[in-house]
């Protein structure tokens, strides 16, 4: 049970968004969007509040229809289909949990009432769900009121419950959001560990960057209503492709090529926090691009220090500094510096994402 069944037509990739488009009025939510999640994967998707994150689950779960595109699994299109014939997961942030029910009753609900295959057989469904259960970490919980346990529990509950129907997908709607910090941290370990024994496809979405990249195999950012990027996570952090994706990893300063001496002038220029250097005016090392900026303030914040400063046309800039390798002066809050970096640090852009 709980093994991912293999495409008969012999696909690897799970699900495909080809040119998927939501428009509510004149908000258009989804703009073409494009997206393959491989099978045996776990694929977070990255957006900001409001970029459509949880409307293009909704339409892959077809609680919604899009107004162009279509949705495929394993190479069947299921757009149009209703969404209990479509064998797919979903994990909502609140967990949507029947709170009249056991911690058991719960996880056999979706068997029972399942379009497909229901199953009948009392004692196959609590050998089931119990199995289900146990797999989330759950075994001996099964007659606890869904009141009387921990956040962190009704979570594994509601996993459980959408991993009991064998779905061929599941997707997580923020699943953390509604845990504490340490909490968060434990499922995340948790939910990947899960997956990678069932081998089914999870697809994850959330606004947190840290998260994103701990969990994916592989990382889909969302801006503009398009998927501006979708890669692995070290090459994702390392090697944004456009300016949209590296707003998104929050350690990338982004600023004009214009601004910058010893530069190209067209464009956009991005570079890490942690790759800038910071000198006072005139003393920046031969061969290195550099832009001028008033230093404002400084954060410690444990092993690394940041440092902000405003350059001329008001970008904000970011420098981080790791205590155990300091490499920036002292620095005076109001005074003019020079950054600079290697020029292969740095990544240029041309145009829109
Ligand atoms: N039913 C609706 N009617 C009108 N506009 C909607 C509807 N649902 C979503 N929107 C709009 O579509 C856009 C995307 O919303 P969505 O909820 O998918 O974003 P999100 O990325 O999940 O945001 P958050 O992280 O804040 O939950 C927003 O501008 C939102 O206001």
């Amino acid at each position: 049970m709980f093994a991912c069944e293999k495409s008969i037509n012999g696909e690897t990739d799970v699900l495909t968004l080809s040119r998927v488009t939501r428009r509510y009025g004149a908000n258009t939510a989804l703009d073409g969007v494009d997206l393959v999640v491989p099978d045996n994967t776990y694929m977070a998707l990255l957006g900001a509040s409001g970029a459509g994150k949880t409307t293009l689950l909704r339409l892959i779960a077809g609680f919604e229809e899009p107004d162009q595109g279509e949705i495929a699994i394993h190479g069947e299109r299921i757009d149009g289909q209703p969404p209990h014939l479509r064998d797919i997961g979903f994990v909502f942030q609140n967990f949507a949990l029947f709170p009249h029910l056991t911690v058991a009753q719960n996880v056999e609900f979706g068997l029972r009432h399942r379009a497909r295959a229901p199953i009948t057989d009392d004692a196959e469904i609590r050998a089931r769900a119990e199995a289900a259960l146990e797999l989330v970490g759950l075994a001996g919980f099964g007659h606890r009121g869904v009141g009387a346990i921990s956040g962190g529990q009704r979570q594994r509950v509601a996993l459980a419950r959408t991993l009991v129907c064998e779905p061929r997908i599941v997707l997580l709607d923020e699943p953390l959001g509604a845990l504490d910090a340490n909490l968060r941290a434990r499922m995340c370990d948790e939910l990947r560990a899960i997956r990678e024994r069932l081998k089914v496809s999870f697809l994850h979405v959330t606004g947190s960057e840290t998260e994103a990249l701990t969990m994916g195999d592989e990382v889909a950012v969302l801006a503009g209503g398009r998927i501006v990027q979708s890669d692995a996570p070290e090459m994702l952090f390392t090697a944004p492709r456009n300016a949209a994706a590296a707003r998104h990893l929050n350690a990338w300063n982004i600023f004009p090529a214009g601004l910058c001496a010893g530069g190209a002038a067209q464009g956009e220029i991005a570079v890490r926090f942690d790759q800038i250097d910071v000198s006072p005016p005139g003393a920046v090392p031969d061969g290195r691009p550099h832009l001028a900026a008033q230093y404002l303030t400084g954060e410690f914040n444990g092993p690394t220090a940041l440092s902000f400063f405003r350059a001329e046309d008001g970008t904000l800039l970011q420098v981080v500094d790791h205590l155990s390798t300091p490499r920036l002066p002292e620095l005076t809050e109001g005074a003019r510096y020079d950054l600079h970096f290697a020029p292969d640090a740095a990544r240029q852009f041309h145009g829109a994402a």
